[in-house]
């Protein structure tokens, strides 16, 4: 069995730099025409000039022949002014801005610590008709982690869509019914990215007869009536839903280890294994809009015009990778990818 789809684009995707750019930008721009960068680095893409340099350096490592646009994003601080966003859209390279809540996840510790602290921000952000990509975790500690995204929901994102309905936002890498239900509910503006881990596991897989490092990213995995969820909004046809791995690759000793890092490393062979998920229910003839037609859409980005074709042949997935000069553990290792892209 084959199927063959426009060239599909990652609405969210971590690159890293330095040596890692070797081994992630080829991964992804293979297969992928279009990537929207996230910005959590050390220290943070904060400015226009910082992001023109990343995409330098990530245009560095674009095999040859290989057609790539990073779409680069700003990590938004308590700093950031309205000028910094007009100077962003006039650069060109920044396609959208991202909310890290201050300690949600790896490298957010110059986040956004109240959102009223980015108003002036977001109404630049509206008239420059850029989207904010919010990665929807409340941080108090006393909050049980398995509830961070649904209670962020109630206390920040009904309030910030009531207040500026005409801000286009993407709720990232969502992981709950509760999450699905706010996209699917609220108007036109309101997207969300799915990643592939939270399509094909839940916490069981993570937690059930021994602890897996490999599986932990952010926001956690949850129970499988959320996975159920999810799934179902992918293959619903739903044009809110769109591709987004959150490839975002640690070495392997900073992730088996007391205080393992979150991330799950995936670009290898993302678009195999969103097939996997959407061909195991039966799903298929909608892979292409999630993949590659409903986040150009809402980004108002063209649609690709190039194909690619994926074969039903399963092919290892290795132990580990050269990330660097360290190793990358990624999603399904010493396992099988049941697709293989053959053209
Ligand atoms: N998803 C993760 O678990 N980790 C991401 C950060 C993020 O997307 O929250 C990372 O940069 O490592
Ligand atoms: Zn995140
Ligand atoms: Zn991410």
């Amino acid at each position: 069995m084959q199927i063959t789809l426009t060239r599909p684009d990652d609405f969210h995707l971590h690159l890293r730099d330095g040596a890692a750019l070797a081994t992630t930008v080829p991964a992804t721009a293979n297969t992928f025409a279009r990537a929207i960068i996230m910005p959590n680095l050390r220290p943070p893409v904060t400015t226009a000039e910082h992001a023109a340099e990343y995409k330098k350096r990530i245009m560095a490592h674009c095999p040859e022949g290989v057609a790539f646009d990073p779409l680069m994003t700003l990590y938004l601080t308590d700093q950031t002014t309205p000028e910094m966003i007009r100077e962003a859209k006039a650069g060109g390279d920044v396609k959208a801005l991202k909310l890290y809540p201050a300690g949600a996840t790896t490298n957010s510790d110059s986040g956004v610590t109240a959102l009223e602290n980015i108003y002036p921000a977001l109404e630049a952000m509206i008239d420059a008709g850029l989207p904010l990509l919010v990665h929807g975790e409340v941080t108090d500690a006393d909050i049980d982690i398995f509830d961070r995204e649904r209670i962020f929901i109630d206390r920040h994102l009904l309030p910030l869509v009531s207040r500026y309905p005409e801000l286009k936002v993407v709720m990232e890498h969502i992981t709950t019914n509760d999450a699905v239900a706010f996209v699917t509910e609220t108007g036109p503006n309101i997207a969300a990215t799915i990643t592939p881990q939270h399509l094909m596991y839940n916490r069981n897989h993570m937690l059930v007869g021994g602890i897996r490092p490999h599986f932990y990213c952010l926001p956690i995995l949850k129970r499988n009536i959320h996975q159920h969820a999810l799934i179902h909004a992918a293959i619903s046809g739903n044009s809110k839903f769109f591709l987004g791995t959150d490839s975002a690759p640690h070495t392997q000793e900073t992730k088996e280890t007391s205080c393992g890092c979150a991330g799950c490393y995936s670009a290898f062979g993302a678009i195999e294994l969103y097939a996997e998920v959407f061909d195991e229910h039966g799903a298929l003839d909608k892979l292409e809009g999630f993949a590659s037609h409903f986040g150009a859409d809402f980004y108002g980005l063209p649609r690709n015009t190039e194909a690619i074709t994926l074969e039903k042949k399963p092919q290892p997935v290795p132990e580990s990778l050269p990330f660097g000069n360290h190793q990358v553990v990624p999603l399904k290792a010493g396992e099988h990818l049941q697709w293989t892209r053959i053209s």
